[in-house]
């Protein structure tokens, strides 16, 4: 029976720009991204999105959009990653750079996909669009999308 694990991941916009960082160790290692980690046991997904963009940013936000909902299954392995994605543009706080996360703003015309996880080029469009997503990708390692699913999902 495959074991779902839950995750947060957060993009923060500020204008035309968007905060990603540099994943210094761990899962995903040398990939921009947004900021998150796995949801503990005694938390909602929700308080896992703040700690963890705090955690790995400085950053403090008290009002996230769900964003879109991500499943990966990965070749061989039996975990499902549920990534939950949020999006703001209301936070308090400079960036900082921390053990996990080099953070840097980019213009949105200047994401750097080529250096990011290969599914990011395809839902990046929903989330600066505003659309929320759901998605789900098969993996054959960390690199090659198998096929994946992608479509706009309903508010509620
Ligand atoms: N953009 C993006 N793509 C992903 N693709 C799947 C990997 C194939 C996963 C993903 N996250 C899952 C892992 N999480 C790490 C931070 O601590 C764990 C960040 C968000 N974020």
């Amino acid at each position: 029976m495959a074991k779902i694990k839950l995750y947060t991941l957060a993009l923060i916009r500020n204008d035309g720009n968007i905060l990603l960082g540099m994943k210094k160790r761990g899962f995903g290692v040398g990939r921009w991204n947004g900021f998150g980690g796995k949801v503990h046991s005694d938390e909602t997904i929700l308080e896992a999105a703040k700690r963890e963009l705090l955690e790995e940013s400085g950053l403090t936000v008290n009002e996230f959009q769900e964003a879109g909902i991500l499943k990966f299954e990965f070749l061989g392995e039996p975990e499902i990653m549920e990534v939950h994605v949020f999006t703001t543009n209301k936070y308090e706080g400079t960036p900082t750079e921390s053990e996990e996360m080099q953070p840097k703003w980019f213009p949105i015309s200047e994401v750097p996909f080529n250096d990011m996880w290969p599914d990011d080029i395809l839902w990046f469009p929903f989330l600066l669009k505003g659309q929320k997503f759901s998605g789900y990708f098969k993996f054959k390692g960390h690199s090659e999308i198998l096929d994946y699913t992608l479509e706009p999902a309903c508010s509620d």
